[in-house]
């Protein structure tokens, strides 16, 4: 018999509320038996999963190890503590929270560095000049090495940096920095700047399925419940429920509504006494109702939705994909 299926889910941080809150749209509740300070969880009425609550940083690390299955996590920390991330694990989809930059920061003073090329110029005259490198104070050990190589920047030794990145030149351990930001005001309360080209990587809390771990029958179809859930709430968010009954609504009509609209028909229609339901992207609800009305339409109703389930379930189709790769 095979374990579990294992989900990792931060356990605190920027990330904890907005991935429960994320599973809980999905209609999958997190909870913890054991009470807050409980690490171990469990989903309401998914009996063969199991929810580990861990840092950002350490799901990145145990989904590179495969003991945990998925896991939500920023893509910042897969891309500098996995190595050849895209083998080890699968970026199954975005979560469009958690949003932030890792970038290469200088003092504002510096006028004359915009760009990396001004960078490089600067890091090799300063060799020159004082007899040592140039410190790059950052956590992304990995990121900064080879966004540096890749600008054929050499002149520069990191100095690992655990926390308060961006005091480091004020203080004088580093001369640069290289760190993730989200609304720029660290940066900006210590007198640095992102350069033009500085932007290592824009990330954002990502949903990651590890290749290593044990996909044996029971935890694959876990997760094709789990995804299944996800898939089906993010379809919904993306349209608006749109009804309506009327005479003139033929199929060269519909072709009209979804080249214009980007509306889709998914149940075929319209039915042979004219009722028509549409899912339409949200931002053209009102020209779509316009354009029905003008059609003949007398009501046109509109509905969210919570939930469409299709056949297909891109989601696990890309997991299953990334597994037999
Ligand atoms: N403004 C931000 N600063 C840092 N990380 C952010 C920001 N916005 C989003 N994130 C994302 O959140 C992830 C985790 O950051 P968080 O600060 O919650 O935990 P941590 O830094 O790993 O832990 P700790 O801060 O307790 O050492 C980051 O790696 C990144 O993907
Ligand atoms: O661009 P901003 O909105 O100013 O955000 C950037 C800051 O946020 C993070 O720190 P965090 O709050 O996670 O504290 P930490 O340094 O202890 O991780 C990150 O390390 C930056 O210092
Ligand atoms: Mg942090």
């Amino acid at each position: 018999m095979s374990g579990p299926l294992v989900l990792a889910v931060p356990s605190k941080g920027r990330l904890q509320e907005n991935a429960e809150a994320f599973f809980g749209r999905a209609g999958l509740n997190l909870s913890k038996p054991g009470g807050a300070r409980d690490y171990r969880g469990t989903i309401s009425g998914l009996d063969n999963v199991e929810i580990a609550y861990l840092s950002a940083s350490e799901i990145a690390s145990q989904l590179a190890r495969g003991s945990v299955h998925l896991g939500v996590t920023g893509e910042d920390l897969v891309r500098e503590s996995i190595t050849d991330a895209d083998k080890r694990v699968l970026l199954i989809d975005t979560l469009g929270f958690g949003g932030a930059n890792v970038v290469v920061a200088v003092p504002q003073a510096w006028i004359d560095v915009r760009t990396m090329a001004d960078l490089d110029d600067v890091t090799t005259g300063f060799r020159a000049q004082h007899n040592r490198r140039m410190r790059v104070a950052t956590k992304y050990i990995n990121l900064t090495r080879s966004f540096f190589a890749s600008h054929g920047i050499v002149d520069y030794r990191i100095v690992e940096s655990a926390g308060a990145t961006e005091g480091a030149p004020a203080v004088g351990t580093a001369e640069l920095i290289v760190d993730i930001t989200s609304t720029g005001s660290t940066l900006a309360a210590n007198g640095l700047k992102v350069l033009d080209d500085g932007v290592i990587l824009r990330s954002q809390a990502n949903l990651v399925a590890s290749r290593d771990a044990d996909w044996s029958e029971g935890p694959r179809e876990s997760a094709r419940i789990i995804l299944d859930h996800i898939h089906a709430r993010a379809r919904a968010s993306k349209y608006r429920e749109v009804r309506t009954r009327f005479k003139g609504c033929d199929a060269a009509m519909l072709t009209e509504a979804h080249n214009r609209f980007g509306v889709v028909a998914p149940f075929g229609g319209p039915t042979s006494s004219g009722m028509l339901t549409l899912h339409c992207p949200p931002a053209q609800i009102y020209a779509l109702g316009s354009f029905l009305r003008a059609h003949g339409a007398e009501t046109v109703s509109v509905a969210s939705l919570d939930y469409v389930l299709d056949r297909e379930n891109p989601l696990f189709a890309r997991l299953e994909a990334f597994l037999r790769s």
